[in-house]
């Protein structure tokens, strides 16, 4: 055989080596760079569920929420993936006849059986919460308040979900569980950024949380709540005014104006033009305004739309106290509230009002604000129930009370200044979930906020992938290497001609 004939063989013999041993490298790498990858990466996205009834004054929602199964706790946020607004009023409304309430959540109960996949329903827990309605039915006839409890209990526990309990939450959960999920859905409690007050405004109370650098809860404990969260302590100052909420103080405001003549009232804080005949019994029915009530009440009386925001303005400061004061600072009614600090989320019924007025918009100088106040409460209350159509009368009316209501709590209530209140955001959602007390109330119960900040990997996700990939091929390149003795030498071959 001659010499370049043996050569060719060898070469035969080589071409196969190389090339096994470049697929058996090719898959190496492949199937190392794939684990890392997938590293901490479930393959099927599969989620938890919970469930939130917000039992308000006015009405209840059931929220669903949902979050990634297989992350950590910490990773991977909660979302609101639906809402069901329950039919009818607030569940406070049904303390003669209790087995009401219960039957009004039937509807939303069985919709969420449709949003959570079945083989879910039996881990999802189910909380409800109800607020300032019960609060005041509760003080007024706790027999009452215990028998809707005990309907909306049973309305709960026959549903496949895991029922966690219905409660009475206190002023301060509420304000503090608005706060937690402001600042959650805003991911400013993980990355331990400066915090956002909340100011959240319903029918029956109104609740104030912020962290201020001046407010240790020294002064007075009962306006404090701590906090720690992803390794960060926090000293929240929160306060709830139950009865300040739209609807109890619009209450009071009616209450306080039958005072001087109890057959009519001529109401600054509705549209000229508005006139209807309203229920003594019905507007005194709250332990909010009960103390008002004139001693000779007749059946009825006739509410009667004078327009006027100025007017307005002055018998909605009267239900506020502004001379008691125990403390270096209050806001009303004797409540210490320290210095005002950073930025607000307004949700609820502040969203809902300032978004009809259009006054959603806080570089908007007050005076402007007042201006645009000052305009609506004048409009004939004809014309504004013929420009809003498609909106009930019953909102339409209070518009501007509500507006004038809003302004003077947060400007006189709680001294937000021009400055400050171009601090304030109107918001009803953040990133998709509204803003309210449920979702940082089922974070809460659910411990899915760790106290201390999870163990973060030295590399993100993608620095760890680069690192495997770049060993693989080094790797790969020093066993081809080793490889060299048995390489065809190329170049020492004589050249065929
Ligand atoms: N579309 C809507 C829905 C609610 N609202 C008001 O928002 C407030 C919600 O209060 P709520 O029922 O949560 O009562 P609380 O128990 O929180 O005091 C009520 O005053 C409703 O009238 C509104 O102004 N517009
Ligand atoms: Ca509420």
């Amino acid at each position: 055989m001659s010499a370049q004939r043996e050569m060719k063989e060898k070469n035969h013999w080589k071409t196969p080596v190389t090339i096994i041993i470049t697929v058996i490298g090719v898959i190496v790498i492949v199937a190392l760079v794939t684990v890392a990858v997938l590293q901490n990466k479930p393959l099927l996205q599969k989620y938890k569920y919970g469930i939130v009834l917000d039992a308000g004054s006015s009405h209840t929602a059931l929220y669903i929420y949902k979050w990634p199964a297989e992350k950590d706790n910490n990773t991977g946020r909660a979302e609101q993936m639906h809402v069901c607004k329950v039919k009818g009023p607030g569940i406070s409304s049904y303390a003669a006849n209790p087995w009401k309430a219960g039957e009004s959540l039937r509807v939303c109960m069985e919709e969420a059986k449709q949003w959570v996949p079945g083989k879910r329903h039996h881990e999802t827990p189910l909380y409800l919460g109800a607020t300032a309605g019960m609060r005041l039915l509760n003080m007024e006839n706790s027999t009452a308040s215990d028998k809707v409890f005990q309907a909306v209990k049973e309305a709960l526990q026959s549903s496949p979900f895991s029922y966690q309990g219905a409660r009475i939450l206190s002023g301060q959960e509420e304000g503090a569980f608005g706060w937690v999920t402001v600042n959650y859905l805003d991911d400013r409690l993980k990355q331990g950024l400066e915090t956002t007050g909340a100011l959240d405004l319903g029918g029956a109370s109104t609740q104030i949380s912020f962290v201020s650098d001046n407010f240790d809860g020294s002064e007075s404990p009962s306006n404090s709540v701590t906090f720690r969260l992803y390794g960060n302590d926090y000293n929240l100052y929160t306060h709830s005014y139950l009865c300040y909420g739209k609807d109890q103080a619009l209450r009071t405001v009616v209450a306080q104006q039958t005072q001087s003549g109890p057959e009519k009232i001529l109401d600054p804080c509705s549209n000229p033009g508005y006139n209807t005949i309203k229920n003594y019994s019905v507007l005194y029915d709250s332990p909010c305004v009960s103390n008002r009530k004139p001693q000779k009440a007749p059946a009825s009386f006739h509410h009667v739309g004078k327009g006027n925001f100025g007017e307005c303005q002055k018998i909605v400061r009267s239900i506020f106290n502004f001379t008691d004061c125990k403390y270096s600072h209050c806001s009303f009614n004797g409540v210490f509230q320290p210095h005002l600090q950073g930025a607000f989320g307004a949700f609820s019924a502040y969203y809902f009002v300032m978004s009809f007025l259009n006054l959603t918009d806080t570089s908007m100088p007050l005076e402007t604000v007042k201006e645009k106040l000052t305009s609506y409460c004048s409009t004939p209350w004809e014309q504004i129930k013929q420009q809003h159509r498609a909106v009930k009368e019953k909102y339409l009316a209070e518009y501007c009370f509500s507006g004038t209501y809003i302004l003077t709590l947060l400007t006189e209530g709680y001294n937000f200044t021009s400055e400050s209140y171009s601090k304030i955001k109107f918001i009803k959602k953040i990133k998709g979930s509204d803003a309210g007390w449920t979702l940082g109330y089922m974070l809460n119960l659910t411990n899915m906020i760790p106290a201390e900040a999870p163990d973060t990997p030295p590399l993100p996700h993608a620095g760890y992938v680069s690192i495997v990939t770049i060993m693989a091929i080094l790797l790969f390149i020093l066993f081809i290497l080793s490889l060299r003795p048995l390489w065809p030498r190329c170049s020492k071959l004589p050249q065929v001609v």
